[in-house]
């Protein structure tokens, strides 16, 4: 059977390594650092860059194709999913690593058709590790297969999260509550990388036995929630059901059973949805 999609695969794959080398060239030149949302939500000329460098290139290729990238919507184009084919893109996910030269950088695009992801890319470009997953064969990194940690026991696990950018001392206090009691369950520990799509790419790795983070956006976490189901995990909104891409919830687990024990810690909040009709831009 042809798979329709896979044109477009091959081309995000394409596109995520080039973009990759202009991520990795930049770390060489100095780094002109603006801020949106507020003063820890940071953005370069390299995320705007690359964003269009993506969308420029895709659009030459399949010219019906729709965009909701993360610089574009800072800039005031409408976040909205509909049916049509959409790539997703994060140009960079982790610019305050690739600001601080922290080591974990990825380039995120997810493609979704009938608001179903279909392809998801994930390319941590100074690590060179290519993550891949398309709906119902697979998840790779680097061409080799990627399967899920087996853990079902809570107290064996290491769990991901981050602090994300929000410094409101409400939304920080639920952070560090959440944070508090997954880790005296007791878990084995907790890690980090600064990118959520870097995250769910350990979790489909089977590095971690899950991640979970209130605050993401859907361009964060389009390609790596396909990544972590073709592993072999499960996503799920933080206060249990199923996961909506736009609610900026997520906990992605390498099973039902770590997954729900770890929402049984959260202390669920929910910031303005990304597809919300006043939003222009956060
Ligand atoms: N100060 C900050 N610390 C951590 N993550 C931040 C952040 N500001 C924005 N983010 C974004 O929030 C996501 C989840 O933590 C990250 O992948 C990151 O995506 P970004 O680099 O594409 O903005
Ligand atoms: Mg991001
Ligand atoms: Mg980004």
């Amino acid at each position: 059977m042809t798979d329709l999609w896979q044109n477009s695969m091959d081309h995000a794959v394409a596109a995520a390594r080039r973009a990759g080398q202009v991520v990795q060239q930049a770390l060489q030149d100095d780094r002109k650092v603006m801020t949106k949302s507020s003063s820890v939500d940071l953005v370069t000329q390299t995320d705007q860059r690359v964003e269009q460098l993506i969308i420029q290139s895709v659009k030459e290729k399949f010219p019906t194709h729709r965009f909701i990238g993360e610089e574009s919507v800072a800039a005031g184009e409408p976040c909205v999913l509909t049916d049509d084919p959409t790539w997703i893109i994060d140009p960079i996910d982790g610019t305050t690593n690739f600001v601080h030269a922290f080591p974990f950088v990825a380039v995120s695009i997810g493609f979704s058709v009938n608001k179903q992801v279909e392809f998801g890319v994930v390319y941590s470009c100074l690590e060179d590790k290519m993550f891949t997953a398309r709906r119902g064969r697979g998840a790779f990194c680097n061409g080799e297969p990627l399967q899920v940690s087996h853990q079902t026991d809570i107290k064996q696990s290491i769990i991901a999260t981050e602090f994300g950018s929000s410094r409101d001392p409400e939304a920080v206090d639920k952070i560090f509550s959440s944070l508090r009691n997954v880790l005296c369950i007791p878990i084995h520990g907790v890690r980090g990388a600064g990118t959520a799509a870097v995250n769910m790419c350990l979790v489909a790795s089977g590095c971690v036995e899950a991640y979970y983070e209130t605050g993401i956006h859907v361009w964060d976490v389009a390609a790596g929630s396909l990544i972590v189901s073709e592993a072999g995990g499960v996503l799920m909104d933080t206060e249990g059901g199923e996961v909506d891409l736009m609610s900026r919830r997520i906990v992605a687990a390498n099973n039902r059973t770590i997954a729900e024990r770890i929402i049984r810690e959260i202390d669920p909040f929910s910031p303005t949805r990304d597809d919300a009709p006043s939003k222009s831009s956060q």
